[in-house]
């Protein structure tokens, strides 16, 4: 069909009922059909003016669906259902009596920027919004819940939480007991349980909400998906990413500026990225520094025809210098292990990386004494690791962590369970936690982007014919 006749069609298309799927969430009443509803507070606030009908408060049949792009010449719509998740925000009414809530706010896996200002938001939302009076951090992660007191906390207390790295609960990863956690929920008294971490996570929550269910516990527990990789799935991006990202810039610049001021000068900088290579792929993109952007979603190789060492080659006699710019977890397979050595794990259960950067790093050095001897030559090689995610978050990924912390107990205080907060197509919605526990979200080499990238770069495919 050609664009005029598309553009004709669209004009008086009228489309026919969409086959939807509703993700349906989990609800305290599920088990608990007893339980008595309140007024939202938010009713009675002087700041959020509303009425029964100006569309402040969200309803059940309030959603959002994953896909908003279709292919309208003939495709749409599809018998395949499209997915569709409840839209996050107040409700008019809710499951819990402010007054008889006791919440608590726990910090698992590794650092990303914006943590501290989840837990402010978690704090001064559910104390300001909803009038909550006890709030609970729980310390260092998971094993916090049975092994130390909690942190009472109250908006005063977290006022410039935002404006610090890290996460003022401390976090760690291991230590996850799935009965001295409940237990600990249960003899605390704890109703509301505020989870922020990445994919093990999540997979966690997902078996203490099982567990609370088959207790038969008022309890409800939600998920905050955190990873600075942006790995988890379904929700657009996670927090923090994109801080993460202009911190990755200011080594890609260094990296760069080294290079060109040297003869045959090569920047290298490692970037974390266990799974996947967002951090190493949108930094590439944003800087227009860089020459090869090597990630774990593809397998490169340097000697012989369309190898790493033959393209730099082409890049040095053309530029006089290249940068490249590496994800931690790329290229595992291509450096050789000593002897027996073993992958070692995190506490967690999360595969240790051969050093990619350092490798490499050792690889070129003794790449240009074997082919290029007595001629000048330079490596600088940058590993900020940490200094990428140790850092507060951006103004946006800050108003992103208001936006789903507000959020989350937007969506407990309704008596919604086992679920996650995040943005879909800019929105943000309801996940069923178990969904995003397992859901990936790695680089699509096979889409536009990486084509883009491809192109910026015009760095070599690594298919050997
Ligand atoms: N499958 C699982 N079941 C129960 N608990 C888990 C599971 N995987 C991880 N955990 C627990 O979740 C916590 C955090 O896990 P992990 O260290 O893998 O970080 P993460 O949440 O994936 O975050 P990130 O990888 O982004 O740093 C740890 O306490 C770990 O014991
Ligand atoms: O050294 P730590 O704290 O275990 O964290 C390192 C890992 O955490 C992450 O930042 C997030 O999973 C990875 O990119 C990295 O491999
Ligand atoms: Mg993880």
């Amino acid at each position: 069909m050609n664009t005029d006749s598309i553009q004709d069609q669209l004009e008086s298309l009228t489309i026919s009922p969409i086959n939807v799927k509703l993700k349906r969430l989990p609800r305290l009443t599920d088990y608990l059909p007893g339980l008595q509803t309140h007024t939202n507070p938010l009713q009675h606030s002087n700041f959020y003016h509303h009425s029964d009908n100006d569309g402040f408060y969200i309803t059940h049949s309030d959603v959002i669906l994953r896909q908003i792009v279709f292919d309208f010449s003939g495709h749409f719509p599809s018998s395949t259902p499209h997915l569709a998740y409840h839209n996050a925000g107040p409700r008019k009414e809710i499951l819990f009596d402010p007054k008889q809530v006791r919440a608590a706010i726990v910090t698992c896996g590794g650092l990303c920027p914006g943590l501290n200002t989840v837990i402010r938001e978690l704090v001064v939302g559910l104390w300001e919004l909803y009038g909550v009076r006890e709030i609970f951090g729980i310390k260092a992660g998971y094993r916090g819940f049975y092994s130390s007191d909690p942190i009472p906390l109250d908006p005063k207390l977290v006022h410039n939480w935002h404006k610090r790295g890290g996460t003022v609960l401390e976090t760690s990863r291991g230590g996850f007991d799935l009965k001295k956690i409940v237990d600990a929920i249960e003899t605390r008294g704890y109703n509301q349980v505020y989870i922020i971490g990445g994919d093990g996570t999540l997979r966690g929550a997902v078996q203490i909400f099982n567990e609370i269910q088959h207790r038969k516990l008022n309890v409800a527990v939600t998920g905050i998906p955190k990873t600075v990789d942006n790995d988890v799935g379904i929700i657009d991006r996670s927090f923090g990413f994109q801080t993460a990202v202009e911190m990755a810039q200011q080594a890609i610049s260094a990296a760069h500026v080294e290079a060109e001021s040297s003869p045959n000068g090569i920047g290298l900088v490692k970037l974390m990225g266990r799974n996947t290579g967002h951090i190493t792929l949108d930094a590439t993109l944003s800087s227009c520094d860089v020459d090869c952007c090597l990630i774990p979603e593809t397998d490169f190789y340097l000697e012989g025809k369309g190898g790493l060492l033959e393209f730099l080659d082409l890049r040095l006699k053309e530029n006089g210098h290249a940068v490249i710019v590496v994800a931690e977890g790329a290229g595992q397979d291509i450096i050789p292990r000593i002897g027996s050595q073993k992958q070692e794990r995190d506490e967690s259960g999360n595969l240790g990386f051969l050093d990619i950067g350092a490798w490499l790093n050792s690889e070129l050095k003794k790449w240009w004494e074997r082919d290029h001897k007595g001629e000048l030559f330079t490596v600088k090689y940058i590993d900020p690791t940490y200094m990428i995610r140790a850092v507060t978050a951006n103004a946006t990924d800050n108003l992103y962590c208001t936006l789903l912390a507000h959020s989350a107990i937007h969506g407990i205080m309704a008596g919604y369970t086992g679920f996650v907060t995040g943005p879909i197509n800019g929105n943000y919605a309801y996940i069923p936690m178990d969904e995003v526990a397992h859901a990936k979200s790695p680089v699509n080499t096979k889409d536009h982007k990486w084509a883009w990238l491809r192109s910026v770069t015009a760095q070599p495919d690594f298919q050997r014919t």
